[in-house]
């Protein structure tokens, strides 16, 4: 796979993993190995995907429990998990920090410790046959492009997973076509999270989270159409329940 070369991939790894807030839990005693190249996370509103794809990359730390990424505690080694791990926000806003769009693309290339970073940056719009972006604020970019260029800085990075949350939520249907047909031939490992089932119909694995708890864990053929099933009936029953009939 991309990125770091020779070294093992040993997958991610959690080990009774658990989060909790105050005191809350949002993640309950979690144990899997993700070795799959297309992995789906699923769930409602609140059922702890976000806190999930923060865990495995070292956002955030487990209160208990392991979590591992090749070997590796993501939340003690957050510059070792630069070539592990890349995320690609919900929103664009949560990542992008500089003002231009050559400036935000360097910014990972240099934290890596690549010395050309800026060039690097130029080189690789120019390559996506956007080179007139370079000096452009990242203000003036529509939500898609801003989604586009922080796709771009995570593959720069080439980490050897990338973490997608909700990658097609804020997109039109043309950019998702796009964006999907690019995912797609990356060599990269992606977990994907989504509520529309249809967007990761094709992983290999589907993880279903329900209130931070791992409710099913298979392909996609099992774990889709029974979470279909009971989000139509949650939908059912939520739709009136203080209504008489
Ligand atoms: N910083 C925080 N402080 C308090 N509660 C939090 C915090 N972050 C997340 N939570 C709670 O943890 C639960 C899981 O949130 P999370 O964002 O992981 O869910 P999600 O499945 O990604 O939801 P959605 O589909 O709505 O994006 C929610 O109940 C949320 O309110």
């Amino acid at each position: 796979m991309a990125g770091v070369g020779a070294q093992t991939d040993q997958g991610i790894v959690l080990s009774g993993a658990s989060f909790a807030i105050r005191g809350k839990p949002i993640l309950s005693d979690l144990t899997l190995t993700l070795t799959e190249s297309r992995i789906g996370i699923i769930g409602q509103n609140g059922s702890g995907k976000t806190t999930l794809l923060r865990l495995i990359a070292g956002l955030i730390a487990p209160t208990s429990g392991r979590v591992t990424v090749d070997g590796i505690d993501p939340a003690r080694d957050r510059k070792g998990m630069l070539t592990h791990i890349g995320i690609l926000f919900q929103n664009p806003d949560q990542q992008i920090l500089f003002p231009t769009v050559a400036e935000e693309l360097a910014f990972g290339l240099r934290q890596q410790g690549h010395a050309d970073a800026e060039p690097r940056a130029r080189a690789a719009l120019a390559a996506e046959g956007r080179a007139d972006w370079a000096d452009l604020p990242v203000s003036t970019l529509s939500q898609g492009q801003r989604q586009w260029l922080c796709l771009l800085s995570v593959l720069l990075m080439q980490p050897r997973t990338i973490l997608l949350d909700e990658p097609f939520a804020a997109l039109d249907l043309p950019t998702a076509a796009r964006l999907t047909r690019r995912l797609a031939a990356l060599p990269q490992r992606l977990i994907t999270i989504s509520h529309a089932p249809a967007a990761v119909a094709t992983c290999d694995r589907i993880l279903w989270l329900d209130a931070g708890r791992l409710r099913a864990d298979g392909p996609p053929g099992t774990v889709l159409p029974a979470f279909t099933a009971e989000m139509a009936r949650l939908g059912e029953a939520d739709a009136d329940p203080h209504l008489p009939r």
